[in-house]
């Protein structure tokens, strides 16, 4: 998946400016970058919500391929779990054949089964981010998208957000883009990542490659170089 010369403004307002960048289809692709880089500006226009050139983006399936879990979260807050993760299902329209990864499973055990009868809307915000994103990993699509997907999570339910995502890589083989603002978290995963500020791509590479072109041991330390 490629993105080449892409530009994006809203108004006056110019975001991305002949960005180029690729995404990987066998690693978590990680967009990173400060606020307001654009980073769901791409995610946006990946998922088809923004006018574009065409010849901008190559090799993304089309918009009904694709999940979008966005940074604001959409629930219906009278439901409880188990009817939300019902309501995911039709979406897919074969309600009981939730192709599940072993990750998946693990999660609903441990996590999701405690809280089945609970109404969404009386969820803490960790507690929310973790069925939206078990929800969206239910769906059978070949690209998902994850708009900050860590955003007010609590360091366990990060660890079990970035696991049920890693496994549709992993053991489903799909592919997976997500923003970011904590790149440390992602480390024992395949990872790709893309850095943006000022309007442009600063980097797109793997982790390693990200240490080799900074001559540095840490991510952290790496990016502050790159975002200087
Ligand atoms: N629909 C919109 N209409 C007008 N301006 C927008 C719109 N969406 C985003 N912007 C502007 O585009 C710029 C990039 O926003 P974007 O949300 O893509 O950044 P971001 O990197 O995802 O930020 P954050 O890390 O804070 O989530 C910002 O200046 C924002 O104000």
């Amino acid at each position: 998946m490629q993105v080449k010369k892409l530009s994006i403004t809203y108004g006056k307002n110019q975001v991305l400016s002949n960005l180029d960048c690729k995404f990987e289809t066998d690693k978590l692709n990680v967009i990173l970058g400060p606020n307001g880089t654009g980073k769901t500006t791409l995610l946006d226009t990946i998922a088809g919500l923004n006018k574009h050139d065409e010849q901008a983006l190559s090799g993304f399936p089309t918009q009904k391929q694709l999940a979008y879990k966005a940074q604001q979260l959409h629930f219906f807050p009278s439901l409880t779990v188990k009817q939300t993760i019902q309501l995911y299902a039709e979406i897919e329209n074969h309600p009981k054949n939730f192709n599940k990864t072993s990750t998946m499973n693990t999660i609903y055990n441990q996590v999701i089964k405690g809280i089945i009868d609970k109404k969404i809307g009386k969820l803490s915000g960790g507690e929310k981010q973790v069925v939206l994103t078990y929800c969206n990993c239910l769906l059978d699509r070949e690209l998902y998208l994850f708009d900050e997907p860590l955003s007010g999570v609590d360091i366990n339910n990060a660890n079990l957000i970035i696991k049920m995502i890693a496994a549709l890589v992993t053991e489903k083989h799909k592919q997976v883009i997500l923003t970011s603002h904590d790149i440390e978290l992602f480390e024992s995963f395949p990872i790709n990542i893309v850095v943006l500020n000022h309007q442009k791509c600063m980097f797109s590479g793997t982790d390693h490659e990200l240490l080799n072109a900074t001559n540095k041991a840490q991510i952290n330390d790496a990016l502050r170089i790159i975002l200087k």
